[in-house]
């Protein structure tokens, strides 16, 4: 896995949308061949949707040829409610952007047969030959996507419920009511992530330091589905200085020297 360190949230956005930029230009994607992105909602990625708007308003980047799935919805929300997780995608980038409208997937989390729309979106993915770049972000507890503690590391895209520390988290978006936070979520599985071909996630702030520990020093473990980055074959981990807090001198010293051109 590479692991990136940098000193702030903004160096964290430019740093991974320069990276985004720089794969889709190397795969040059077109109509028959459409690069397909992986993308996730949160704080932590919005520096880099900004960036990204930015160098699609330079011209140095197309998204006509990308296709996108996010990596998770909440259950139960109206489609117009502004925390639903594609208006809030709608609101920091595909309204800013070239991107088709048909090539946007979601899930549906008001679908009558949640199991089944799970189903659909694993074989939507499936049909356009796998995702090439997948980023996201992590929770406090380590959750990547919404596969909260426990999930099984093959696991694929089902319902999962959130737990209390998350919808805790979450509710600085729901007025700071926990009680407004959706109590389920449609979640791709650590298995869905694990087989894409690029893994890119993103950590900032000093919340998430434990959770950056787990996923580079720690033991491979259900319990921290970030650690799950170890297993993949192409893995890279963005992070700001505070959520490096609680790694090792020693670890954060040799990912400084071995990225020193590339930081
Ligand atoms: N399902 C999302 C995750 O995809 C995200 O990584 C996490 C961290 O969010 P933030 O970036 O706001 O800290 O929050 C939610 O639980």
């Amino acid at each position: 896995m590479r692991f990136i360190p940098l000193k702030d949230n903004d160096s964290v956005g430019q740093w991974a949308a320069r990276y985004i930029v720089q794969r889709i230009k190397q795969f040059n994607p077109s109509t028959d061949k459409p690069f397909v992105l992986g993308l996730p909602t949160g704080g932590t990625p919005i520096s880099t949707y900004q960036e990204l708007i930015r160098l699609h308003h330079k011209g140095e980047v197309s998204f006509s040829n990308i296709i996108t799935f996010n990596m998770d919805e909440y259950v139960g929300l109206p489609t117009n409610h502004p925390e639903c997780y594609r208006v809030f995608m709608q609101r920091h980038f595909f309204d800013h952007v070239n991107i088709p409208e048909q090539n946007i997937n979601f899930l549906n989390g008001n679908a009558e047969d949640l199991e089944a729309e799970c189903q659909r979106y694993e074989e939507a993915i499936k049909g356009y030959g796998g995702i090439e770049l997948f980023m996201g972000g992590v929770g406090h507890d380590g959750h990547i996507a919404f596969n909260e503690p426990g999930s099984s590391l093959a696991s694929r895209t089902r319902p999962k419920m959130l737990t209390t520390e998350t919808r805790q988290a979450n509710a600085r978006f729901f007025d700071n009511d926990v009680n407004l936070v959706p109590k389920q979520a449609l979640t791709v599985g650590v298995g869905t992530l694990l087989d894409a071909r690029e893994l890119m996630i993103l950590a900032t702030g000093a919340d998430k330091c434990r959770a950056v520990r787990a996923s580079v020093e720690g033991a491979i473990n259900h319990m921290w589905t970030i650690s799950a980055l170890q297993l993949h074959p192409k893995s890279i981990m963005i992070c700001d200085a505070p959520a490096t807090l609680d790694l090792k001198v020693r670890t954060l010293r040799y990912f400084q020297d071995i990225e020193r051109d590339n930081i």
